[in-house]
């Protein structure tokens, strides 16, 4: 699914109009239409009190149209003009008038703090304050409202976008957004839903389809892709009948330090639970009879050193390389992972200490493999790339890094982001219970393995990105996010995978 900008929003929302001949007015009406059957669905004729407060620009008239509607079919609804500007659009100019003509409450204008209403828990707040249009963050008695519905225990719902978000550019002042539970948003989903100074204010979100123009949004380039199931499904390569284990590569995994084997466990069980069809795990000798008797389907070659990684030995040619859980930051370990550089042609995951030896030496840095994957989490991303101003400002540096380096960076954390070059993509999988100690190990290894089956680099990424939080997904569905472990999440693939069509194998009806 495309994230569009709100510039590519609103050429959309005018070629739509061109092409479809219709107003402006026409679309609202659609888009506030939605908005009232996403409602009237949930509330089922229930007279609860709705507060709708709408700005004066276009977001503010779908508050209008939803207002109309609602009271047309004979809910509970008080407006409120969000009067902080005598600029009103034409848009909204229209549907506020169109209140009049169904109900003789005309809509309350709030022009200070002493004309805040009273609000209770059982209520529902609608915020269609304003939408993609800010231009900068809410100030005096409009940002005060909104903090002051922020405290309020009410059901908050946000139409196209909490008020005081910007669509796709920093956020100013967090003291002056709105708090929404729940987001309907048009269209396509904005970036600011993703990222991590943002998304807590989004919280769930849903997108409405209102019927933009499908070519236009086919052919622009969005500033990012969110990864769903529709695209999850697009990327899997089906098996042959007659495929063997040469078929699916041979991964090999290298990791682990004394005190730290099970980072290569869980690494090298993710590599064979994805798919691949042989894995070597290569540890110091104190974790050869741990892997031996944790995976029996794992052949394993150890260092000559008990407790480090020292140099890297193999008598085989990888398919792909899972590099980095656990290893330690020793400076022989460092320079094991030079020579690997120099001297392997494979692939390779680079994840944890291996980024951090990377990030700490910079003449390693350089010997980077081209189409390599780094898999860091916020922390090592910083040592890798410096600290950043915010959110666009650490995207815009990774794309640097990755069209520098050549390689796929994979932001961990809620909606990991994936960069590649010029591209965006972000997971829409995964759960908190999935913050727990391997999740990450389990991830290199299934990129891994997907590497060895013969997905490229960025395929391996977004799939193996999906897959590892689906399986997270399941797990946590069976026993939550407290109880939730990184081998859960491995025993949860073979279900993730089967999840990817389940509807496909459902009889039509
Ligand atoms: N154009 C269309 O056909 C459609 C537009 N839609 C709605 O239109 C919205 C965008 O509408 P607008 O472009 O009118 O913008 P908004 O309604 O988001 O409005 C903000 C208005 O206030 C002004 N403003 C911005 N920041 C301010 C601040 N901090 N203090 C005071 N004033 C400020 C802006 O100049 C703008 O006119 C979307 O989010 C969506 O809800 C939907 O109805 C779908 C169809
Ligand atoms: N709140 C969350 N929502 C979704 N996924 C998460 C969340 N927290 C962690 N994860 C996922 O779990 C994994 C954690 O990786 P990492 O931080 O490297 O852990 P570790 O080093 O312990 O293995 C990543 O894939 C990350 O995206
Ligand atoms: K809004």
């Amino acid at each position: 699914m495309k994230i569009v900008s709100a510039e590519q929003q609103y050429n959309a929302d005018k070629i739509t109009i061109e092409k479809q001949q219709i107003t402006s007015l026409e679309l609202m009406e659609r888009a506030g239409g939605q908005i009232f059957e996403w409602l009237d669905s949930r509330l089922e004729g229930v007279p609860v009190p709705v507060h709708i407060f709408c700005g004066i620009g276009d977001n503010g008239g779908d508050g209008m149209v939803v207002g109309r509607l609602l009271i047309e079919h004979g809910y509970n609804v008080v407006i409120y003009v969000v009067n902080y500007s005598d600029k009103r659009s034409d848009n909204f100019l229209y549907n506020y008038d169109r209140i009049k003509k169904v109900t003789k409450n005309w809509p309350i204008i709030i022009k200070r703090e002493a004309h805040f209403p009273k609000i209770t828990s059982e209520d529902v707040v609608i915020d269609a304050i304003f939408g993609i249009g800010l231009s900068r963050s809410p100030e005096g008695w409009v940002k005060k409202l909104i903090t002051y519905l922020n405290e309020t225990e009410a059901f908050k719902l946000s139409i196209d976008i909490p008020s005081g978000l910007f669509a796709n550019k920093a956020l100013e002042d967090e003291d002056a957004v709105f708090l929404a539970n729940h987001t309907l948003t048009f269209q396509a989903p904005k970036l600011a839903f993703f990222l991590p100074k943002t998304a807590p204010f989004v919280r769930d979100f849903e997108v409405l389809d209102i019927g933009l123009d499908s070519d236009f949004l086919d052919d622009l380039k969005p500033l990012a892709h969110l990864i769903t199931l529709f695209e999850a499904k697009n990327l899997y390569k089906y098996r042959d009948k007659y495929a063997h284990k040469g078929t699916f590569g041979h991964a090999l995994i290298v990791g682990g330090s004394y005190g730290k084997i099970g980072a290569a466990v869980l690494a090298s069980k993710a590599a064979f639970k994805i798919g691949a069809g042989l894995v070597t795990a290569f540890v110091p000798k104190c974790g050869y009879n741990i892997l031996q008797t944790t995976i029996p389907e794992a052949m394993v070659a150890t260092d000559k050193e008990d407790e480090i990684i020292t140099n890297i030995v193999i008598d085989f040619e990888p398919t792909a390389i899972g590099i980095g859980m656990g290893i330690g930051k020793n400076k022989a370990t460092a320079e094991a992972i030079t020579k690997l550089f120099k001297t392997q042609n494979a692939p390779m995951v680079i994840d944890a200490d291996a980024l951090n030896i990377l990030a700490e030496n910079k003449e390693v840095l350089k010997l980077l493999p081209k189409s390599s994957i780094l898999t860091p989490h916020p922390g090592e991303l910083k040592r890798l790339i410096g600290a950043w101003k915010d959110d666009y400002e650490k995207l815009e540096k990774v794309k640097k890094f990755s069209k520098k380096n050549e390689a796929v960076v994979i932001i961990k954390g809620a909606f990991t982001t994936i960069v590649y070059m010029d591209n965006l993509y972000i997971n829409s999988t995964g759960n908190p219970g999935m913050a727990t100690g391997g999740s990450g190990d389990a991830l290199t290894g299934a990129i891994t393995g997907l590497l060895c089956q013969g997905y490229n680099i960025l395929q391996a990424s977004l799939f193996g990105v999906y897959l590892h939080g689906l399986a997270g997904d399941n797990a946590a569905n069976v026993i939550g996010y407290e109880a939730l472990m990184a081998s859960d999440i491995i025993d949860n693939l073979g279900k993730a995978y089967m999840e990817l069509f389940t509807n496909d194998m459902e009889e039509p009806e």
